[in-house]
């Protein structure tokens, strides 16, 4: 008798970046699927929908599931009942217990969902594992999708017992934090909102940290080779002694990197017109946004530092949302600057079209916030990076990025006395540090960035990659669970 299509349910954080990478991921499972003994594919996909809790947010997530929906690829939405949202806004300091909140209302819905759809798997994401008993319940074997760094997961299981062997709050601490897989991190590099552990989020994180143990594997958006010794360490049961980690699935880079055609945006134009990896790109995320004070900072340094730059300017985000504005650039720059730097600076106070501007060969170096997707696509084009982290795990990333993979130089931020303020002169070295020819660290870190280049391509080539084999092993041990499923 032929077998049925597994039917994959996923269940990303209410929110766009979150869901454009699980989506992403879900492509990936479609496509690598195969056809099943029957007329029909062997696995299908199908997206839990959760209503955002802004309107900024619910209209992105429709514009992003109108165009997947579009797109004909095959990946199939669900929309789940709205929900209350938890009693707090999306205030600045409890943004992490929001989301972790918020997903976990979704419960009975998802436990219902599963019935309905009849599910092989569920695959959630992090700030979701607070779904896993009614997946539990439901009999439905179910997979975390890590969006993030095997860093930041390695941290996560190794929380709870943090929690108990660092005396003090994180904040408070000047000594360095043992991350199984990573040299000794320094608190400083911690994320921000672990600063305290009484705070919600802090608890939040511990929580999820736990739950991560009791998921039937982990999907994760890194690279094997990137990361081989935190990989490592978590399969070995080193973050949680005494403990089998469950299977980890290293699938990335997960990136949308469908060849499109080209923006023929102004900025990549102009691009054309400059010598290879001679210009400097500053992009600062969907979120990250600067106020005069630091705008002229970075601006003196790019000036002094006589390198070519493209630089993605934000501004504040209107009252009441999350995301910056476009650049008012007669109140953030300096007088004269676009003048003094005509020719050799391009300021783009929009969003920028990162992916078609990383991939052009006049880069060569990229001042970035951190964000995991930001820094797989510099990888995947073999730019490398000065890191200027902003929010979320990004400090994490940034000590990464440096002290462990080697290609970035360091760039010092103070994210203690000031919100993530860099000093002009400070700025200068840094940039001048990558790009200068005599640059030796610079030197180094263009070599690294090159040689991961090639790590994430091999990684996704069909056969041999480690990404390619561990989806090969997921949609086995999905399969393998359906087929016991339905016997
Ligand atoms: C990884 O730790 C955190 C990530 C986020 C976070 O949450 C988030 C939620 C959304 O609904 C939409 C988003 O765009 C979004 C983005 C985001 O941070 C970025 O996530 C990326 C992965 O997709 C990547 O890891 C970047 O480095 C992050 O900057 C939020 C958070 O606390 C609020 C985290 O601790
Ligand atoms: O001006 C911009 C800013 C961001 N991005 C894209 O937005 C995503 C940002 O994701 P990341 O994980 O780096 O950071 P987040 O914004 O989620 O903090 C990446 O795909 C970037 O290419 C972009 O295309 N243009």
């Amino acid at each position: 008798m032929a077998m049925a299509s597994a039917n994959v349910l996923l269940l990303p954080e209410a929110g766009s970046g979150h869901l454009m990478s699980l989506i992403e991921a879900g492509k990936r499972l479609l496509a690598h699927g195969g056809r099943g003994d029957g007329e029909g594919p062997a696995v299908t996909v199908t997206v839990l929908v959760v209503r955002p809790a802004t309107s900024e947010s619910a209209a992105e997530v429709d514009a992003h599931v109108g165009r997947v929906e579009a797109s004909g690829l095959g990946v199939r939405f669900h929309r789940l009942p709205a929900v209350e949202p938890p009693p707090m806004g999306c205030a600045a300091g409890n943004v992490q217990e929001f989301k972790s909140r918020y997903m976990q209302l979704q419960a009975p819905h998802v436990r219902a969902a599963a019935a309905e759809l009849g599910a092989a798997a569920l695959v959630v994401d992090f700030f979701a594992t607070g779904v896993l008993d009614a997946a539990r319940e439901a009999g439905v074997p179910t997979y975390v999708y890590f969006t993030s760094t095997a860093a930041l997961l390695a941290l996560m299981l190794r929380l709870p017992a943090l929690e108990e062997e660092v005396p003090v709050d994180f904040e408070e601490f000047d000594g360095t934090v043992d991350v199984p897989g990573l040299p000794p991190v320094p608190a400083g590099s911690l994320p921000a909102f672990m600063g305290r552990k009484e705070s919600p989020n802090f608890k939040w994180f511990v929580y999820h940290g736990r739950r991560f143990m009791d998921a039937d594997g982990i999907i994760i958006n890194t690279v094997a080779e990137l990361e081989p010794a935190l990989l490592a360490a978590i399969a070995d049961g080193r973050c949680v002694p005494g403990r089998t980690a469950p299977p980890l699935y290293p699938i990335g880079p997960v990136l949308d990197l469908e060849d499109k055609p080209s923006s023929n945006a102004r900025c990549v134009r102009w691009l054309d017109a400059q010598p290879p990896a001679s210009v400097l790109f500053l992009c600062f995320g969907s979120m990250g946004w600067f106020d005069a004070a630091k705008a002229r900072e970075v601006a003196a340094g790019l000036e002094r530092s006589g390198h070519r730059f493209l630089w993605a300017l934000r501004g504040p985000p209107a009252a009441g949302t999350v995301h910056p504005t476009d650049a008012s650039l007669d109140e953030l720059l300096p007088e004269g600057f676009l003048e003094r730097t005509k020719g050799r600076g391009l300021v783009w106070p929009t969003w920028a079209p990162q992916k078609e501007i990383l991939a052009h060969a006049a880069i060569g170096g990229f001042v970035t916030h951190c964000g995991w997707n930001s820094t797989l696509e510099s990888l995947w084009h073999g730019v490398p990076l000065v890191p200027w982290p902003l929010y979320a795990e990004q400090r994490l990333n940034a000590f990464e990025l440096v002290r462990d993979m080697g290609v970035a130089v360091p760039l010092g931020v103070d994210g203690k006395r000031r919100d993530s303020f860099v000093e002009a002169a400070e700025l200068e070295r840094a940039v001048r540090s990558l790009m200068d020819d005599a640059s030796e660290v610079g030197r180094k870190a263009r070599e690294k960035a090159a040689e991961m280049k090639a790590v994430c391509r091999n990684a996704v080539a069909p056969g041999g990659g480690s990404s390619y084999a561990a989806l090969q092993r997921l949609l086995g041990a999905i399969r393998g669970g359906f087929s016991t499923m339905t016997q």
